[in-house]
């Protein structure tokens, strides 16, 4: 047995074979663990700024890219942040889709996701607002406004890259357990253990947080092209192990992940708690074939003789 836990010339070396003669990417969930939040930040940042970068979006072909709130997605935000002070990224071309908002709460309260993506990130950034779709809470028709969110997305041609925090009943944006996985975005009532999460935001007063809010749907999220989620805390272990030990279920409505070609999740080590240690082992040891895979391809496509497989043609 090696140090991962499988034989030598088990799959995993005929995994790494077939990558580097075939230039085959993964196509397999992966999972990224680093130390604390902020590398899990740092990490995801670097991964966005990249993503854009190759994509090279411009007025008529912008990136799409869908985000979320809450207060795990913070040192990405940052981090994101720093790359753009850095002159490293931009979001001139970028446009972007949140993922959930309250229903009935105005938008200039301090807990609106309205506020929070301004405060939190695209006040320090180029992006411009007219470039910025985050679901209005308060239309007076909301499901008119649930439907011509999903138009939007179609007309910008799809999610190039949904990055999604997760609630800790392993809720995506706002699908709560027995969501449906072909659901759409919608009106949600939210489950009480979320109610009394989200409590710490309205100074734990469980009256002032919203019962209702918009959010995309599992299937919505599950159309982009690629999708990230962050995972950090331990409250969150129980939530991730239900998501990628457990099967696809509409009760860990994350586990959805599992039928999407290119998904990543990136946690912090607090959050691999409730984890099998061989699932850890197998998910790091993954994560080193996929770094010697993309050293390969960079080493081939500088010699100039090979075509580089763009992600969302991977399936
Ligand atoms: N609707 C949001 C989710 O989209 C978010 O993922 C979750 C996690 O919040 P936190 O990162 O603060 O734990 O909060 C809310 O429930």
């Amino acid at each position: 047995m090696n140090q991962n836990g499988f034989a030598p010339g088990s799959f995993l070396p005929i995994l790494y074979h077939r990558c580097s003669s075939a230039l085959y990417f993964l196509v397999v969930m992966r999972l990224i663990i680093r130390e604390t939040p902020p590398s899990v930040g740092d990490y995801i940042a670097h991964y966005i700024c990249r993503r854009i970068n190759d994509f090279a979006p411009t007025a008529e072909k912008p990136f799409v890219l869908g985000l979320p709130t809450g207060s795990s997605p913070i040192p990405t935000y940052k981090a994101l942040i720093k790359l753009v002070k850095d002159g490293k990224l931009s979001f001139k071309h970028v446009v972007t889709f949140n993922m959930d908002e309250y229903v009935g709460l105005p938008k200039d309260h301090p807990e609106s996701y309205h506020t929070f993506m301004f405060r939190e990130f695209f006040s320090h950034v180029d992006i411009p607002p007219s470039q910025v779709h985050i679901l209005n809470g308060n239309a007076i028709d909301l499901i008119a406004e649930c439907n011509s969110y999903e138009e939007k997305i179609k007309k910008y041609g799809g999610i190039e890259l949904f990055l999604g925090g997760i609630g800790e009943d392993g809720h995506i944006a706002f699908n709560e357990p027995g969501s449906s996985l072909a659901s759409r975005t919608r009106i949600k009532t939210l489950a009480y253990d979320t109610i009394l999460a989200n409590a710490r935001f309205f100074n734990n007063d469980i009256s002032a947080v919203p019962h209702m809010a918009l959010t995309v749907g599992v299937a919505t999220v599950l159309d982009s092209r690629e999708i990230v989620v962050v995972v950090t805390g331990q409250r969150k272990a129980l939530a991730l192990s239900k998501a990628i030990e457990g099967g696809v279920n509409h009760l860990w409505t994350l586990s959805a992940l599992q039928l999407h070609p290119w998904a990543l999740i990136v946690v912090d080590e607090d959050a691999t708690a409730e984890l099998r240690v061989k699932t850890v082992k197998y998910f790091k040891s993954i994560e080193r074939v996929q770094d010697e895979v993309e050293a390969t391809q960079r080493e081939l496509k500088a010699k100039g003789n090979v075509p580089v497989p763009q992600v969302g043609s991977m399936e």
